[in-house]
C-alpha cells in the first residue's frame, strides 16, 4: 500500500447502527477500505496471537483486496476465510476463493493462511461442519457485499427456508437458492449466518453505484431481513456496520 491520498470520505453519516462513508473516486474507496481493514487487523494482532478476516466475493471488492495485499502486516498470523462460497471447486474461476487468491493472497498477504469453504471430495455437509469448527475463533473483521436484489452473503430474498437460516445458531449453513435470480448459475452455496456475523469485532459493507446506494437507503427504512437480507448486517446485534460507497 502506498500513500496516495488521505482516504477521507467526501460525506459521512454516523448513526447508531450504521456509519455510512461516501468516497468520490473508486481509487479513494479502495484505499480507504484497505486502510480500515489493515488498521483492524493490526489492532487484533496487538492483542492476540492470530487475527481472522472473513471476505465476500462478487464483482465489487477486488480493488480493496488488491490494495490490502500490500499492507505491511504480520500476515503469517492472519487467517483469511470466506463469508460465503458457491458450491464449486476452490480453483474454479467463478468461486469466491479464486477471487481472494487472485486479488489478495499475493505480495505481502501471500503469507496469510487461507481457509477455503470447499475442498475436492468433500460433501457440502462436511464442508459446512468444518466451517463451523473454524468459526469458533471470532472474526476480527467481516467484509460484506450486497447484490442488486438486496442479498448479502448467500442469503437471498425469497430463499426457501430463509427464516430458519436467519435464526440458525450455527455460523455457517448450506443454501439451496434454486429460483432466486440473484444466485445466478450457482444455487448451491455455503453462507455465513447472523450467528456467524454477530461476534465479529468489525463489519464492513463495500458497495458501489447509484442503484446500490438507493437500495441500501431503502433497506435502512425497515428492519425485516426476509424482505431485504442486507438488513441483517445492521440488525444483528454486535458491531456497528461501516459502509463504504463510491459511484
Ligand atoms: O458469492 C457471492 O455472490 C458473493 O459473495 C455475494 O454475496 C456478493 O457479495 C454479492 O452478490 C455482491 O456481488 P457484486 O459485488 O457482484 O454485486
Amino acid at each position: 500500500m502506498t500513500e496516495r491520498d488521505d482516504g477521507k470520505p467526501d460525506m459521512e453519516i454516523a448513526g447508531p447502527r450504521v456509519h455510512f462513508l461516501s468516497y468520490q473516486s473508486a481509487e479513494q474507496w479502495a484505499w480507504a477500505g484497505a486502510v480500515t481493514l489493515a488498521a483492524e487487523l493490526r489492532r487484533a494482532l496487538e492483542q492476540r496471537p492470530r487475527a481472522r478476516l472473513l471476505l465476500s466475493g462478487g464483482s465489487t471488492p477486488g480493488p480493496v483486496y488488491e490494495a490490502l495485499s500490500r499492507a505491511p502486516l504480520d500476515w503469517h498470523r492472519i487467517d483469511v476465510a470466506l463469508v460465503d462460497e458457491r458450491w464449486l471447486q476452490p480453483d474454479d474461476p467463478d468461486s469466491n476463493s479464486h477471487l481472494v487468491r487472485a486479488t489478495l493472497l499475493h505480495d505481502k498477504a501471500a503469507k496469510a493462511r487461507f481457509e477455503t469453504l470447499t475442498r475436492t471430495g468433500r460433501s457440502i455437509e462436511e464442508a459446512v461442519a468444518t466451517a463451523n469448527l473454524h468459526a469458533s475463533q471470532a472474526p476480527d473483521a467481516v467484509v460484506l457485499g450486497m447484490g442488486d436484489d438486496g442479498h448479502t452473503a448467500s442469503l437471498f430474498p425469497g430463499l426457501r427456508g430463509l427464516d430458519q437460516l436467519l435464526a440458525s445458531p450455527n455460523p455457517y449453513v448450506s443454501v439451496d437458492a434454486a429460483g432466486c435470480p440473484g444466485a445466478g448459475p450457482w444455487p448451491r452455496r455455503i453462507s455465513l449466518t447472523p450467528a456467524g456475523l454477530a461476534p465479529s469485532r468489525m463489519r464492513l459493507l463495500l458497495i458501489r453505484g447509484e442503484h446500490k446506494r438507493r437500495l441500501f437507503e431503502r433497506a435502512m427504512d425497515g428492519i425485516d431481513p426476509l424482505e431485504l437480507p442486507i438488513r441483517l448486517a445492521f440488525t444483528t446485534p454486535g458491531a456497528r456496520l461501516r459502509v463504504h460507497w463510491c459511484p
